[in-house]
């Protein structure tokens, strides 16, 4: 086998029926969509059906708002901005809650905001599950004073499922407004906001099988969004820029086969997940990082004792596999992973991380091969270890 791809979580393949409806939006249908001549407005009935998807997938009522943007990054820095500029506005003083283990997209955005702006920015701990609780927020959210709460889905390292339900309907009961990456979780596990009372909700095409560059922001309607973008009248005034007609065409179709794959990969991607897992375990000094119950079905973040992460890719890489030590954004850092650090794990694991991040393409020999090659692996360092 040549290579096989354990990195879903940092982007996953594009599915050959995606890029297949893509394609006629290249050299056919090219014209820019708010053009007023045929070449633009033959690309609408297409955008239309695509962003019909998007709310279905979501659970979206047709008086909310999905705005296409570059990528979950800049919807979130959208959502975080917008919040402080609104309240810049107002006069008044912004209050963020969000936690230690957010994406940086979103760490990054609230301490940019701390640093250059003097806003408040609570970052709530995890509790030893990994998970952000209840509890915590209660303990930190005033109303009248809290501008938003900022709380992920689900963990790009960990897989782990934070209750969004819970955490959104007591923001909502104290008004003050919700926002979820949900980026880990949509065409992961179900995202429903029908259920869910977020105002405001971010997700990345090339996380479900759609193309790199490509995004959707959720805002409920009755909600305002300050754009990060000015310039034309895209997306009703609230991001400017030339909509990309097949990156929005493959993201609506990515979105709807993920929805149809939901109880596939509840299924069978977690089966062979667990199976990769239960090789793992199986192996002296090493351990996974969260309850596989509170995780989505595709992700493990183990910890080799005695083997740096780094390493451990490094070998598998040799051997055609794909996998990484956290969220790719910050592979070039060899800081101790954050999210081993948010829940307080001995500091000779958070440099042992390695993810392993599953797809509905990955295959039971690919799973197969990857368990040989992982106990050659540990064992092979495990023998030159200086600390094992
Ligand atoms: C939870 C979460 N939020 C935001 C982003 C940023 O999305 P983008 O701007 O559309 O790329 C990512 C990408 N996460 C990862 C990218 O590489 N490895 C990862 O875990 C993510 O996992």
């Amino acid at each position: 086998m040549e290579r096989i791809y354990l990195d879903s979580n940092a982007t996953t393949v594009v599915d050959p029926l995606v890029k297949q409806a893509m394609d006629p939006f290249y050299c056919q249908m090219y014209g820019n969509p708010n053009s007023l001549h045929r070449f633009g407005t033959e690309t609408h009935p297409a955008m239309s059906i695509a962003l019909d998807r998007m709310y279905k997938a979501i659970d979206a009522d047709d008086e909310d708002d999905i705005i296409i943007n570059g990528c979950a990054t800049e919807g979130n820095n959208t959502v975080l901005k917008s919040v402080f500029m609104d309240t810049l506005a107002k006069g008044e003083p912004c209050h963020i809650i969000t936690s230690q283990i957010e994406h940086p997209s979103v760490l990054k955005t609230c301490q940019y905001l701390e640093k250059e702006h003097g806003i408040e920015v609570t970052y709530l701990p995890v509790n030893k599950d990994g998970l952000v609780t209840l509890d915590s927020l209660k303990a930190h959210l005033v109303p009248g004073k809290t501008s938003l709460v900022s709380i992920m889905w689900a963990n790009n390292e960990t897989g782990l499922i934070n209750p969004i339900k819970e955490l959104a309907e007591y923001t909502k009961q104290n008004g003050v407004l919700f926002h979820t990456d949900a980026v880990q979780a949509v065409g992961k596990i179900p995202v429903s906001l029908k259920e869910v009372p977020a105002d405001y909700l971010t997700f990345s095409a090339h996380k479900f099988h759609g193309p790199i560059g490509v995004g959707g922001m959720y805002i409920r309607h009755g909600n305002t969004i300050t754009p990060l973008l000015h310039g034309g009248e895209q997306m009703g005034h609230k991001r400017a820029g030339t909509v990309n007609v097949p990156f929005v065409v493959g993201m609506g179709l990515a979105i709807e086969l993920a929805s149809q794959h939901l109880d596939y990969i509840d299924s069978d991607v977690r089966r062979l997940r667990n199976k990769l897992e239960d090789a793992i375990l199986a192996l002296p000094d090493t351990i996974v990082i969260g309850d596989r119950k509170y995780r989505t079905p595709n992700t493990i973040l183990a910890s080799f004792k005695g083997i740096e992460g780094e390493a451990f890719l490094w070998d598998l890489n040799q051997n055609g596999i794909a996998a990484s030590t956290g969220s790719a954004c910050s592979s070039e850092e060899l800081e101790a992973d954050a999210t081993f650090q948010a829940m307080d794990m001995d500091n000779n694991l958070s440099h042992t991380g390695v993810r392993f991040s599953l797809s509905r393409f990955t295959t039971e020999e690919e799973i197969d091969v990857s368990i040989e090659v992982i106990n050659k692996t540990v064992q092979r360092l495990r023998a030159i270890s200086s600390t094992y």
